[in-house]
């Protein structure tokens, strides 16, 4: 129904009950006329505009707990079958004035493997699919021709896939450009002509391609780095790996924005190459399954050093470490005792530098004190990681290992 306004003699239409676009200066009546005069005039809105300005801007939609492991990839269940084999063919030479040329059918071609092959660019299984099925090879031809051979399927993993067949680890892809065969493809099948023998001139025997090999194989990644980035949610630990390297993991002041794990390189003077993980963050109760749990600490299993990350924002921080050391032990046993260093950052903040002197009496040693946001005391950091990894270049030596090196 369409309704004028009486309060001016150039009013526009207004449409009662639809929102349609009306310049809101025309619809306002003068103030003391129709309305009070402390009476709001957005009352009498009825535009569009008006009404999409005011929304809020749709709000990233925070998961649940079972959601958040969903899209933590770092293990995978893949049936992998590799190709099958072509068919040999039955078939007899024929040309003009040669009645029997004998058997010519070819050999069929050899089905594909399936290969796993470790990729710098693949930083996390999330690509790799629950199936796949290799090339088949080609039927063989007349003329004795071989039919053509399937080609090798490649999956690409990231660098410290372990690959396992029921509790059996077959492989350990932990540098780049490992490879390692999941699934053989099939043999090709016979040609009659491979049956041709004295006591058989004309056999027209031929047989099927064989089925590739058919696998389940588990694949389970772990993180290959020098250093590990442990602490609660938000604590700024990829903040930090932001700041000392070229990694760019997500910041946000979420919890568990980082998801998967990230590692980042840091370029010494010496040209040595220090990798650092980051991993996401550890609640407490992680190892009663809290948060994202404790299962994405295989990805600092590996590491040889550990570098605590705690947050100086919030009251009493240093029962961070004993929660943290706590929840690493409940994981393993001995992985909190490993060569670390306890970080204090976010003391940009003032009422997180008050805490620091507390922070160092309670810990009873010297805490890096930094701030990953404006880079202060950055070098301090790397400082302790250069000695952390010369420390472990020296002990890997002495024990006649090779150390890591990236
Ligand atoms: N003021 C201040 N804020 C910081 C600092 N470092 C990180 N933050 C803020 O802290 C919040 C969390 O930072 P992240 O780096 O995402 O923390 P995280 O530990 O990686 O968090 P998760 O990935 O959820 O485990 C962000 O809003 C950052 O801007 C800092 O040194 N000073
Ligand atoms: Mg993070």
């Amino acid at each position: 129904m369409i309704r004028w306004r009486l309060f001016s003699a150039r009013s526009w239409p207004v449409l009662e009950g639809v929102g349609c676009w009306t310049p809101l200066a025309r619809v306002f009546p003068r103030p003391g006329r129709f309305l009070p005069q402390h009476a709001s005039p957005r009352l009498l809105s009825v535009s569009c505009a008006d009404c999409t300005k005011h929304q809020e801007p749709p709000r990233k939609k925070l998961l649940s707990e079972k959601k958040l492991k969903r899209h933590f990839v770092d293990h995978r269940r893949v049936l992998v079958r590799g190709g099958r084999g072509g068919d040999g063919v039955s078939c007899f030479h024929s040309e003009p004035r040669k009645e029997f040329g004998g058997p010519d059918g070819g050999d069929g071609g050899y089905g594909g493997h399936v290969i796993l092959r470790v990729d710098r660019q693949v930083k996390s299984l999330s690509s790799v699919l629950s199936q796949y099925q290799g090339f088949d090879g080609g039927a063989g031809g007349r003329k004795n021709c071989f039919g053509r051979s399937g080609a090798v399927l490649y999956i690409q993993v990231p660098v410290g896939t372990l690959v396992k067949e029921g509790n059996k680890v077959l492989a350990d892809l932990s540098h780049p450009g490992d490879e390692f065969i999941a699934a053989l493809g099939g043999a090709g099948g016979k040609g009659n002509r491979f049956f041709l023998a004295n006591s058989n001139r004309a056999p027209t025997t031929c047989t099927p391609g064989q089925p590739g090999q058919e696998r389940v194989l588990f694949l389970e990644l772990k993180t290959v780095a020098h250093a590990g980035l442990v602490g609660f949610p938000n604590a700024g630990k990829s903040s930090l790996l932001r700041a000392i390297s070229n990694a760019r993991p997500t910041v946000a002041s979420y919890p568990f924005t980082t998801l998967n794990p990230h590692v980042g390189v840091v370029h010494c003077e010496d040209h040595q190459q220090i990798a650092v993980a980051d991993i996401p963050g550890i609640v407490r109760g992680a190892h009663q399954n809290r948060g994202l749990g404790l299962t994405f600490l295989r990805h600092i299993e590996r590491c040889p050093f550990l570098l605590f990350v705690l947050d100086l924002s919030v009251p009493e921080p240093w029962t961070q470490l004993d929660d943290l050391k706590y929840e690493l032990e409940q994981y393993r046993e001995g992985l909190s005792e490993r060569p670390h260093a306890v970080v204090a950052n976010k003391v940009d903040l003032p009422q997180a530098r008050a805490r620091l002197p507390q922070l160092q009496a309670r810990l009873g040693r010297e805490a890096i004190a930094l701030s990953a946001a404006t880079g202060e005391n950055l070098e301090g950091l790397l400082l302790h990681l250069k000695e952390l990894h010369d420390d472990h270049v020296a002990a890997e030596l002495e024990r006649g290992r090779q150390p890591l090196r990236w």
